[in-house]
């Protein structure tokens, strides 16, 4: 497997506490990554020091065995990484328009741009919406959008905090299994951050618990659920009291 990131003594720190320390963690290219935990335990934190939104108050980050930070990333590297968040915050345009932002910003030829905005509109299936305005979009409907946005870019990590979280079930589930089904074609490496243990299972193959700033368990998602440790079973356990997983 091809090392994409590794981290090492990894801390962020604000003036009264320490939020985040982990000695070690590395991201495997291809892989798609459940980021868990309970609330407060560091999950957006540890996302925006992976994608270089943020830097470390300790700690060194390798993207490709380079050592990167937020100050010293440069446009090549900044472009490997795309995010998506909860909220779309979409242009106010049109869906294609705003798929095709991307591109334009990267002054890719027009006919290039019209081509590949339709090829993800359909992945996404949401062609048939190419002319609505973005506000007028439902919940779901954003969300295929800012994901069809930020795939088209073709990204080699694309970093997901939450972007489900304001659907329905139903809805949230159908564009879970869509997405799935383009990233078995699209071998992108994905850091997803997740409060729910059903979508994470859905969608990733790897999960990571993060507890009180430190990293509690990393296996593969079926053997984390199956097998919590001493310190994750407790998180863990409630969600299968739940849920027959
Ligand atoms: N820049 C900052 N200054 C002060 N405190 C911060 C800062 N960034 C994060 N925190 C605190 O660090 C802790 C971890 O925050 P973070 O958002 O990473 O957790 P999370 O696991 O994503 O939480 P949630 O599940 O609630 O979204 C929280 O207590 C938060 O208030």
């Amino acid at each position: 497997m091809t090392e994409m990131i590794r981290a090492e003594k990894l801390e962020f720190q604000v003036p009264s506490r320490n939020i985040l320390s982990i000695p070690e963690l590395v991201i495997e290219k291809g892989h798609v990554y459940g980021i868990m935990g309970p609330n407060g335990a560091g999950k957006s934190t540890l996302l925006k020091l992976l994608s270089l939104l943020e830097a470390p108050t300790n700690g060194t980050i390798y993207f490709h065995g380079e050592k990167v930070s937020a100050q010293t990333v440069t446009l090549d590297q900044r472009r490997k990484i795309a995010i998506a968040l909860q909220q779309s915050l979409l242009l106010d345009s049109t869906v294609f328009q705003n798929i095709a932002v991307g591109l334009k910003i990267r002054k890719q030829p027009r006919k290039v741009i019209k081509a590949k905005v339709f090829e993800w509109m359909e992945k996404f299936n949401i062609a048939h919406l190419a002319d609505k305005h973005a506000y007028k979009l439902s919940g779901g409907e954003s969300q295929r959008v800012n994901l069809a946005r930020a795939m088209i870019l073709e990204p080699e990590l694309l970093c997901l905090d939450e972007p489900f979280s304001a659907l329905d079930f139903p809805t949230k589930m159908k564009l879970v299994e869509d997405f799935k089904s383009i990233l078995t074609t699209s071998g992108t490496t994905v850091l997803f951050v997740s409060h729910d243990l059903l979508e994470v299972k859905s969608l990733t193959n790897e999960l990571f618990i993060l507890m009180n700033g430190e990293l509690q368990q990393h296996g593969s998602t079926e053997d984390v659920i199956a097998n919590p440790n001493a310190s994750t079973q407790s998180f863990i356990n409630e969600w299968k009291s739940y849920l027959t997983l």
